[in-house]
């Protein structure tokens, strides 16, 4: 921790987590600390700040900026570093708080304050420092979209990027260094410690608090020093799974399933897209990457957050790159190079799948029927339709909502 910079936490979650609980909790707390507000909302009303000011009662030297109409992971980031820029010359307190928006996806966010944002005439870099990336989660609602067996969230409201809030929740929840179970009064012993081991799971590195009305002890997430750029992005639980596919056979614990499908033949595009639009409701997640038979230039994405599924081309194969550059890429990433077949160099398929009593036997089966069989694949593999990249656009969206 850089002594002369302003430490900044960000609190994160869908909307009505209970961000702002947090929030007035920690401002009324008894931390010795001046901190100054930033909260973002989407209305055209800035519900929260208002409610804050009343709430925490905080006197007229306290800061709180509002940011509203936009969100600070897009359209208003610039804007923000305006904001604390200002504030940041008077320093008259020692932290920073940012409550984003529900719909504010996390890394903009940190990138805003660990890097700078080009369009913006304040760099934060040489005075703040991000120290705690915070999640709230809706136990709640969390743990009735298990029961339900569909959307992690109700809520239909898409970002600025038309990303689902479903996705947004995971890419929060991805992406933390503390994880807040709130509203855990509303929620029975057991399926609170259900909620904890699919939290674990999509996220092992974050620290789960349980909370009711955002009672965390404020050492939990002010001047934490948690957060590292680099170890957020890495993570996720998907990415943790795929680097150390260690255990391909199901890890399961309180009814929480997760493996690592893994395969070296391709699958044939139409068999894999049907199946991708039909996967069972208690799968959670999905993440990684597969090879559609006919597509040998690019390897296929697949995102499933909740009921969202998002798959189509997300890179091209390392095969395809000429001999130096490829050797160039292994140097810099030893142990890449473990899977590589002589036939096919990179073209695999590995995916990620972490739900809730769910059969994973069952959907294995229904995968390895995707897989070419022999004869396919003496087959022109260019002769097959292609459902993953229609002429216009080079995503393909399945949602089955
Ligand atoms: N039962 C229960 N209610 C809670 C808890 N925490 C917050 N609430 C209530 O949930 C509602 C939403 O809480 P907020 O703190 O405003 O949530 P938020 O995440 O800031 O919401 P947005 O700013 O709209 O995204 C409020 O009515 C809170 O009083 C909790 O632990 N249990």
């Amino acid at each position: 921790m850089n002594d002369d910079h302003i430490p900044v936490t960000v609190l994160s979650g869908s909307l009505g987590a209970g961000k702002t609980t947090v929030l007035n909790r920690v401002l009324t707390a008894d931390h010795g600390l001046d901190v100054a507000v930033v909260v973002n909302d989407m209305g055209e009303v800035n519900v929260d700040a208002e409610h804050v000011a009343k709430q925490s009662d905080l006197a007229g030297d306290e800061e709180i900026i509002e940011m509203s109409n936009g969100c600070i992971c897009c359209r208003l980031r610039g804007d923000m570093l305006d904001e604390v820029g200002r504030l940041a010359d008077r320093r008259e307190f020692d932290y920073l708080l940012v409550e984003s928006s529900g719909i504010s996806e996390p890394v903009p966010v940190a990138q805003t304050f660990a890097m700078g944002f080009e369009d913006a005439s304040f760099d934060p870099t040489g005075t703040y420092e991000l120290d705690t990336m915070v999640t709230v989660v809706n136990a709640h609602s969390f743990w009735e979209s298990f029961d339900s067996g569909s959307a992690l969230t109700n809520q239909q409201l898409e970002d600025d990027s038309g990303r689902v809030p479903e996705e947004v929740l995971l890419d929060q929840i991805e992406f933390c260094d503390v994880l807040l179970c709130n509203k855990c009064d509303l929620v029975p012993d057991d399926a609170l410690e259900e909620i904890e081991v699919v939290l674990e799971r999509l996220q092992p590195r974050a620290k789960i608090i349980r909370t009711e009305f955002g009672d965390v002890d404020p050492d939990e997430i002010l001047g934490t020093g948690r957060f590292d750029f680099q170890q957020a992005q890495d993570s996720a639980g998907w990415k943790h799974e795929l680097k150390h596919d260690h255990h391909h056979d199901p890890q399961e614990e309180h009814g929480v399933t997760s493996f690592v499908y893994q395969r070296d033949r391709p699958f044939h595009p139409k068999r894999i897209a049907t199946l991708l639009s039909d996967l069972p409701d208690e799968l959670i997640r999905a993440k990684g990457f597969f090879w559609s038979a006919g597509r040998e230039d690019v390897a296929m994405g697949v995102d499933k957050a909740g009921t969202s599924v998002r798959a189509g081309p997300s890179g091209k194969w390392l095969a395809t790159l000429p001999e130096q550059e490829r050797k160039k890429y292994f140097a810099a990433r030893p142990g890449l190079k473990d899977d590589w077949s002589d036939e096919w160099g990179d073209r695999m398929t590995r995916l990620v799948f972490i739900g809730r009593e769910f059969e994973e036997d069952a959907l294995i089966e229904r995968l390895d029927d995707c897989v070419l069989t022999d004869d396919e694949m003496d087959e022109n593999w260019d002769a097959y339709i292609d459902p993953f990249e229609p002429q216009e656009r080079r995503e393909l969206a399945l949602t089955n909502q």
